[in-house]
């Protein structure tokens, strides 16, 4: 396959992977970001256009440029915790990138969209396993805003000749295994993250956001998905849509939950280390358990998780985090430090 493939939020952790999968598989990833959450150092696989996707001009410009046969939309604020704390920003900016982005994409003619979207969508659904089907009741500011685009899609889909692959994500974890990129954040908020942190010396001690969940441990329980094993599902969707099939919604899990308290005792073993853990309240806007229990994209694109044991993910995380962090991520003017 060939093409220019516009990666909105290339420089961020799961769309720097998608890069490197797409140029893998003979495409130009050319990397939109504006660079607020997302690193210069981790856009290595194709061209970077520094732009806001709120900036129509901007965009125009880069599709002109470009002439992209698809889009991937990566960029999004996607913090649970700060989108409860301002949830007015997660309305506006996800909204208003999104919306200019699509708008952008049909005058330019580009119909092919695959968008992330999130299991947030679904809010807390009482221990049922989720799916496509499953009601939407999404419990936070960044679930809904999530929910809101998915509707503006299917608006545009309808009437607008936008051609889109959604994706619901569960959790995305882990690292390319071959230590080219990896998972990074300012501030850091995810659980496997701040546990590496930890492990590293580079923080005390993991804050666990509540005990008192209806699960089996009292913590919540989500499912990890290896952020390769998610990339690869963005191949085979954006073969689906260049192959003119039709538009589709599909869940990304691996079909298994772990309790946070399993995340930490599977990080202890990885590391070595006894990673210190004190007990604090919930935090506002988590749902108890999360969990993909869609075998839709088996189905219809042929995807199988390959790598998404709680292990590797947390194996492949750790030596990114050990080699790669250090070497590059505190950078973002483009340039690799010593
Ligand atoms: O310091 C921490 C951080 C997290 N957790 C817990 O660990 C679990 C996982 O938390 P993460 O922040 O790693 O992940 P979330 O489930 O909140 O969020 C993830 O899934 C969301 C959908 O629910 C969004 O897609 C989001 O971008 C993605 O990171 C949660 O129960 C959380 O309460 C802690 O106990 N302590």
């Amino acid at each position: 396959m060939s093409g220019n493939v516009l990666v909105a939020g290339g420089a961020g952790y799961i769309g720097a992977h998608a890069c490197k999968a797409l140029a893998r598989a003979g495409y130009t990833p050319v990397t939109v970001d504006n660079l607020t959450t997302g690193w210069a150092p981790a856009v290595r696989f194709g061209p970077l256009e520094v732009a806001d996707l709120m900036d129509r001009a901007r965009l125009d410009e880069v599709f002109a440029r470009w002439r992209p046969v698809a889009v991937m939309h990566f960029a999004s604020l996607s913090q649970v915790g700060e989108a409860e704390r301002d949830p007015g920003r997660y309305w506006r900016e996800n909204i208003n990138a999104s919306l200019t982005l699509i708008e952008a994409m049909i005058a330019a003619g580009c119909a092919n969209l695959i968008f992330s979207s999130t299991c947030a969508t679904y809010g807390d659904q009482d221990g049922v396993m989720l799916d496509e089907d499953t009601a939407q009741r999404p419990a936070n500011a960044y679930g809904a805003s999530k929910r809101a685009i998915e509707e503006m899609i299917g608006h545009f889909a309808a009437s607008a000749g936008l051609r889109p692959v959604i994706f619901r994500y569960f959790n995305v974890a882990g690292a390319d295994p071959e230590g080219e990129t990896a998972e990074f954040h300012d501030p850091e908020t995810h659980l496997i993250l701040l546990l590496l942190d930890v492990a590293a010396g580079r923080r005390p001690s993991l804050t666990l956001f509540g005990t008192d969940y209806p699960t089996p441990d009292g913590t919540c329980i989500r499912d990890y998905l290896h952020v390769s094993d998610l990339v690869e599902a963005h191949l085979l969707g954006l073969e689906r849509l260049l192959a003119g099939e039709v538009s589709r919604v599909f869940c990304l899990g691996s079909g298994r939950g772990f309790s946070v308290r399993e995340v930490i005792e599977a990080a202890r073993a990885v590391t070595g280390h006894a990673i210190p853990v004190a007990v604090g309240p919930r935090r506002p806007g988590d749902a108890a358990r999360l969990v993909c229990g869609s075998h839709r994209a088996g189905r219809e694109l042929g995807w199988q998780p390959a790598r998404s044991s709680l292990a590797a993910m947390i194996e492949d995380g750790w030596r990114a985090h050990r080699d790669l962090l250090p070497r590059f991520w505190h950078r973002n003017d483009g340039k690799e430090s010593e």
